[in-house]
């Protein structure tokens, strides 16, 4: 049987990525610094992914099994020497922290066999994967960094799923909605994975998803936040803040018009379904899981900087996504370590140079001044 090594047990892992390659023939196995899921997953060998709909379908997961990098490092190498996919659902700022292992991992590999590995990261981040490579060369030998071409693929990924935090301690089950995205670039024929789409550009399909997905969510989560709503769907049952997220896509949506020639009437018809993906009560998504890590979110090449960047660079309008990242720096929730520390530095230094060293804005720029002003 074939073999994917997936780092990161959590919501996307199990509920999405780990699952296809289950379906596909694999066997998965997880690798993760949680000691029960590790556990539970070598004892119960299997789960199940339910849908989140009105029939709540379930799909059983099984040959899956699980180790922790903290503790079987060495199982963790001897696997990665046998794999043919190593993918990641971790979260960007873990990949740097993972990667000496992946790399022993792959030097032990390269040694002993010509067998191809492709590596892919699954993150919410564009060029993802080229990160991780970065991070993954820097732990690896001269010998192996020659030995690579040929043996070892990088390819970067977007993925689309929303999975929620789960409420069911202790089972390894994981709620998702039923759509999901998986698109991977790469200019060859890779082993087929049930639900992967292969392009050989993703820059279209990334900037659409994170732009539109993750910037209409972040839009409701953080606005929802301020107007005290609970969850995703339940701050959309509130019609300004419907109405702030179909303005903001409308400003991310010219510039990626603008950019990528997308099909005004299809890009509007792609917004309107999303739209409805995050009216899912079956979902129970909380708006503090969707605005989790504000500085991440506030980064220079995320979900909201960016496109109002480009936009402001393509003299399309921006100022409700600048509401929108001044509805980020209100994000104050005490149990997220970011949002702790975002309010400190605004406490500290105040927004413009806030701005400056989250998100890369000078504090003479139109987009900073409209911010504040929003702010
Ligand atoms: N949940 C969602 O709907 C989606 C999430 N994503 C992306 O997928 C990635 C994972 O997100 P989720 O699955 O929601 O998060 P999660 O928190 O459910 O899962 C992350 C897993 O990584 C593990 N982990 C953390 N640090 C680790 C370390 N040093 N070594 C080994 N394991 C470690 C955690 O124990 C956890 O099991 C993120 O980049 C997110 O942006 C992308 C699309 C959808
Ligand atoms: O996972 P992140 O990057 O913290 O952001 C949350 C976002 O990711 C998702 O979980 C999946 O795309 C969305 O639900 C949401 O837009």
């Amino acid at each position: 049987m074939k073999l994917a090594v997936h780092f990161g047990a959590g919501n996307i892992g199990r509920g999405f990525i780990g699952a296809l390659f289950s379906q596909s023939g694999y066997h998965v196995t997880f690798v993760d610094i949680a000691e029960q899921v590790i556990n539970q997953l070598n004892t119960e060998k299997r789960y199940q992914v339910k849908l989140a709909t009105d029939q709540q379908e379930t799909m059983t997961i099984d040959n899956v099994s699980g180790l922790n990098n903290l503790t079987q490092e060495q199982e963790v190498v001897e696997a990665i020497g046998k794999a043919t996919y190593l993918t990641t659902a971790i979260g960007p700022n873990i990949l740097p922290h993972i990667a000496p292992l992946m790399a022993k991992g792959i030097m032990e590999r390269v040694r002993k066999t010509d067998e191809k590995l492709y590596v892919i990261a699954c993150e919410n981040q564009i060029s993802a994967t080229d990160l991780l490579k970065g991070y993954i060369f820097d732990h690896l030998d001269e010998e192996t960094k020659e030995k690579l071409a040929g043996k070892v693929y990088f390819f970067n990924s977007a993925v689309d799923r929303i999975v929620p935090i789960q409420n069911n301690k202790g089972s390894l089950d994981v709620l998702v909605e039923a759509y999901y995205e998986w698109v991977v670039e790469a200019n060859e024929s890779i082993p087929h994975v049930e639900g992967m789409k292969i392009v050989s550009d993703l820059a279209p399909y990334i900037e659409r998803k994170l732009f539109t997905v993750n910037t209409g969510h972040a839009v409701i989560a953080y606005l929802g936040y301020l107007g005290k709503k609970e969850t995703i769907d339940q701050a959309l049952g509130d019609e300004a803040i419907l109405a702030q997220v179909r303005a903001t896509l409308s400003e991310t949506g010219a510039y990626l018009i603008h950019q990528y020639g997308l099909n005004p009437d299809e890009h509007q018809q792609y917004i309107d379904k999303i739209i409805n993906r995050f009216k899912n009560a079956h979902l129970h998504d909380a708006v503090t899981r969707v605005g989790r890590s504000p500085i991440r979110k506030l980064g220079p090449n995320d979900r909201l900087v960016k496109p109002a960047v480009e936009a402001a660079k393509a003299g399309l309008s921006y100022s409700n996504l600048a509401k929108a990242i001044a509805a980020a720096l209100h994000f104050d929730y005490q149990e997220d370590p970011e949002a702790v520390k975002l309010q400190e530095m605004i406490k500290e230094k105040g927004v413009p140079a806030v701005l400056q060293e989250v998100s890369g804005l000078e504090e003479n720029n139109e987009i900073t001044k409209e911010i504040v002003k929003q702010y």
